[in-house]
């Protein structure tokens, strides 16, 4: 029998932890996870990125929820743990869910500190801890416009540079005389501090904040020294403490976090702790490397593996902010006892400062270029001796050479020297497994070694080993594949289905020779999208490859319901179908009923359990509101009624949705039609868009009304309705058989180039030719609600599971 391992805490030292005991042991265990984030792991360093606009949410899942699937991994997204019962070995959570365990990890993260000052609760103060802290500051940068950080230490920098991003004033107060004084000495501060200003930050130093001003939202913070400063928004980051509160409760030994003995073991038998909420010989780490290391040792000591104990680790922190070098690593003033070998540039802004005890190097600070941080840090970890050769190491003959773009400086490393400071990964590690299973790309080394996972700054570093491994050309001709499974790129591995007729991604993966036989939550939907337009007959959809939303055919919300958007063709209803809708909605207490962008109707708030009945009761097809397919086709009101309407938009846009509705298309695709050029139902950033003219329409492609905004070109024009059609469905065929998954339209033409497209339709026999393919997958298509509610255990599926997909939308 699989012995029972229960993880409290879904963060990135526990989960880190669980994919390495899946790694020596996959068998061993039968894993449950608690996570009181309702979100799949994620990670949590990239949450700066994501607010200084480098990165979306969607990126930062680490493992998605098909990994836990895949794994058997139960997981309890959105649930916190709130008693464990170690007399019988269980933990129970605060939505009653209980496990028994054999083995527990408690891998509770950290809490933000909040200052207890007056005024504290007021809306608009927050923290910047997770994901809903980052997503209440872009949704405050909308509407406000002045911020006020409190802690000019990484975070609030961090926080700071993102709020600059997002247009917003800034100001950060800091206790102390200079920035950073944690990690920092004061020249090293100093120049951080000019360029940050030169960035546009304003700063508050030795200010203590007193009171948080304001009726029910902040306006305001008021300093000690009678001092003000006007605030829309406030965020504290001044530091975290060790999220002890359960361990505390069930009386496991706690100093500042839990204490834990080398082999993460509590005072209590059978239960560990690793990650922000351990302490460790006196110390409780606030940075991931450490709580990786400590990761590794857990799960060698659960899996029975000889391991020689965790002993404390030297850590070293890099600012996360474009523009700025900064690295500090061990010790970093000067204290009795230590020498410094200090270099400063002034014209380059370059500042260098290594401490040495005794022979070895204890610290170092460097601002302006940290090119040779990670060999200095290799000195600093080692505690190698290099008396009487100070000057000659620490200097080294390359010590110039290794600034900028440094083939020559990675030649330099040393096998040993760690490339990846977050993972632990060295130089030695990564041009083995790029020798030994011939990986070409950032991307592969990162799905092999983990070198580049989290906080990403060592992503130069590890293409400068690839290039110097392989040679740039080698590098240069490599082309990406379409995930970290192959190196096949996506024309390779549809050109394959092609030949050698394959029709299941199990097939694909195995004759391609994925390095993951199971494949990734990359490329399974995408295979499952090339298998079905390649092979529309034979291809059999494989569900479970789907995305969340899709598999169930409704839109999850953030709060974990769903929302129903019925097929409404064209925006053209009707007071009976209205009046429908609204007793549906009625009956089923939807919280909120809204006309969406594209002029449908969408009902949110639903459980998932209520789903099928009301797909049922509404009698109308899916609108597809959630699917890589046709979602919409706008309309204006044509010359049915507008005085200006030169033809009636309405007819053709209802006929073009009728024709196209269910069709899979390698991303979401929307159409407008319009009666005249004033365009009122704006076609012209639609996917397809069609424009009438005197005497014809014209046909525009390309357009993208979302993130990135893009205006669609106009590429035919045509008398008639046939030719509308024709055009849109050879147009759609093309886009299907050509573009990438998850491609939009205005990505895939601006890749590919307008005369390709135009070339590819340029004759009534290439045209007709991709009508006919189209038709091919359009007459398989049925309609996903009447088949869920027509199969007693698809429907099943719904009716008798709890809606435990909560808050799946960060896939
Ligand atoms: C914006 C930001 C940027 C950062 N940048 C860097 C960086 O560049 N480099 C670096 O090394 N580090 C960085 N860090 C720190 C790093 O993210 C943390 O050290 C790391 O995430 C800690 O991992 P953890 O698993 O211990 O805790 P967490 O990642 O906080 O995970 C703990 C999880 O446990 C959950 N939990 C708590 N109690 C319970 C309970 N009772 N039941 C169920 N679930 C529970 C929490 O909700 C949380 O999801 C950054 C942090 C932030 C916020
Ligand atoms: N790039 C990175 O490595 C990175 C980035 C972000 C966060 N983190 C980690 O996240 C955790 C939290 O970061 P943090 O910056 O909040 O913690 P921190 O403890 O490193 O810094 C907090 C800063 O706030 C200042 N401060 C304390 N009280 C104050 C007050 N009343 N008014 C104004 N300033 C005050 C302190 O002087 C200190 O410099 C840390 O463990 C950090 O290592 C790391
Ligand atoms: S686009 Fe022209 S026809 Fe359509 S509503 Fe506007 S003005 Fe009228
Ligand atoms: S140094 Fe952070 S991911 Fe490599």
């Amino acid at each position: 029998m699989k012995r029972k391992l229960v993880l409290v805490g879904n963060g990135m030292a526990g989960v880190r932890c669980v994919e390495h005991i899946l790694k020596l042991a996959p068998q061993m265990f039968d894993i449950t996870i608690f996570g009181a984030e309702p979100y799949p792991n994620y990670n949590r360093i990239l949450l700066s990125s994501v607010l200084a606009g480098d990165s979306g949410l969607k990126d930062i899942v680490l493992n998605d929820w098909d990994w836990y699937r895949d794994n058997n991994i139960t997981f309890h997204a959105g649930h916190t743990v709130t008693k464990i019962d170690t007399a019988n070995q269980k933990v129970v959570s605060d939505k009653g869910v209980t496990a028994a365990y054999d083995e527990l990890i408690l891998a509770t993260g950290s809490l933000p500190f909040m200052l207890p000052i007056p005024g504290a609760d007021k809306e608009g103060v927050i923290a910047f801890r997770d994901i809903k802290d980052c997503e209440t500051m872009m949704e405050t940068a909308k509407q406000y416009k002045k911020a006020v950080v409190i802690g000019g230490g990484l975070l609030g920098l961090e926080a700071a540079r993102g709020l600059l991003n997002l247009n917003m004033e800034v100001s950060v107060v800091h206790i102390n005389h200079y920035l950073m004084e944690r990690q920092l000495d004061e020249t090293a501060s100093r120049m951080l501090q000019a360029e940050l200003e030169r960035q546009g930050m304003k700063f508050l130093l030795e200010k203590q904040t007193e009171q948080i001003v304001g009726k029910k939202r902040v306006t305001g913070v008021k300093f000690k020294d009678g001092g003000f400063e006007e605030a829309d928004l406030v965020v504290m980051a001044v530091g975290i403490r060790p999220n002890v509160a359960l361990a505390k409760e069930s009386g496991i030994e706690l100093n500042r976090g839990i204490v834990v003995n080398d082999y993460l073991q509590t005072s209590v038998p059978n239960i560990y702790a690793v990650g922000e909420c351990a302490e460790h010989r006196g110390v409780a780490y606030g940075l991931v490397a450490p709580l990786y290391e400590q990761g590794d040792v857990l799960a060698k000591k659960l899996c029975g593996l000889e391991c020689e104990g965790y002993r404390g680790s030297v850590t070293s922190t890099k600012l996360k902010v474009s523009g700025v070098d900064v690295f500090s690593g061990g010790q970093y003033n000067e204290e009795p006892g230590t020498r410094a070998i200090r270099i400063q540039d002034e014209i380059d802004g370059i500042y260098k400062k290594i401490l040495i005890r005794d022979g070895r190097v204890v610290g170092a600070v460097m601002f302006g270029d940290t090119s040779d941080s990670s060999r200095i840090f290799q000195l600093i970890r080692t505690g190698e001796d290099i008396s009487g050769r100070e000057k000659e190491i620490v200097l080294g003959e390359d010590f110039g050479s290794r600034n900028g773009n440094g083939g020559t400086a990675v030649g330099a490393m040393s096998d040993d020297e760690i490339v990846c400071g977050c993972n632990g990964v060295t130089k030695g590690t990564i041009v083995k497994a790029i020798q030994e299973k011939r990986l070409t790309s950032v991307e592969e080394i990162k799905a092999c070694t983990n070198a580049s996972r989290s906080c990403g700054g060592c992503k130069p570093l590890v293409a400068q080993v690839l290039n110097c491994t392989l040679g740039e050309d080698a590098v240069t001709a490599a082309k990406e594949g379409i995930c970290g499974c192959t190196t096949l790129d996506r024309d390779e591995v549809v050109a394959a289905i092609r030949s050698m007729h394959l029709t299941t991604s199990k097939e694909v993966m195995h004759v391609l020779e994925w390095s993951n036989p199971e494949g990734c939550s990359k490329c399974r939907p995408a295979l499952n999208y090339y298998l079905g337009m390649v092979w529309p007959v034979e291809h059999a959809e494989e569900r479970e490859s789907r995305f969340v939303n899709e598999r169930n055919h409704a839109n999850i919300q953030k709060d974990g319901t769903y929302s129903v958007i019925p097929r409404i063709y064209g925006g053209v209803t009707s007071p009976k179908e209205l009046k429908k809708i609204a007793e549906v909605a009625e009956k089923y207490d939807v919280p909120m009923v809204k006309i969406t962008g594209g002029q449908r109707i969408d009902l949110l708030g639903v459980k998932k359990e209520d789903l099928p009945g009301m797909w049922e009761e509404l009698d109308m097809p899916s609108g597809y509101g959630y699917g890589k397919a046709l979602r919409t086709v706008k309309t204006c009101v044509g010359s049915t009624f507008c005085r200006f309407g030169t033809q009636d938009s309405i007819s053709m846009g209802i006929e073009l949705e009728r024709r196209f509705e269910r069709l899979n298309t390698p991303a979401k695709v929307k159409m407008a039609v319009s009666g005249c050029p004033r365009n009122c139902a704006e076609a012209t950033i639609k996917d397809f868009g069609v424009v009438a003219i005197d005497g014809g329409w014209e046909l525009y492609i390309g357009g993208n009304g979302g993130v990135k905004v893009r205006a669609s070109d106009l590429m035919w024009k045509v008398r008639t309705k046939e030719e509308v059609l024709e055009y849109s469905a050879a147009f759609l065929q093309y886009y299907r058989e050509n573009a990438k998954w998850n491609e939009r339209t205005s990505e895939w033409v601006q890749r590919v180039g307008l005369d390709v497209i135009r070339q590819a339709l340029d004759t009534e026999e290439k045209r007709k030719a991709l009508v006919a393919r189209i038709d091919e997958t359009l007459k398989l298509m049925k309609d996903p609600w009447k088949e869920i509610i027509e199969t007693p255990e698809l429907r099943a599926m719904f009716e008798s599971l709890p809606a435990k997909d909560a808050a799946a939308a960060a896939e």
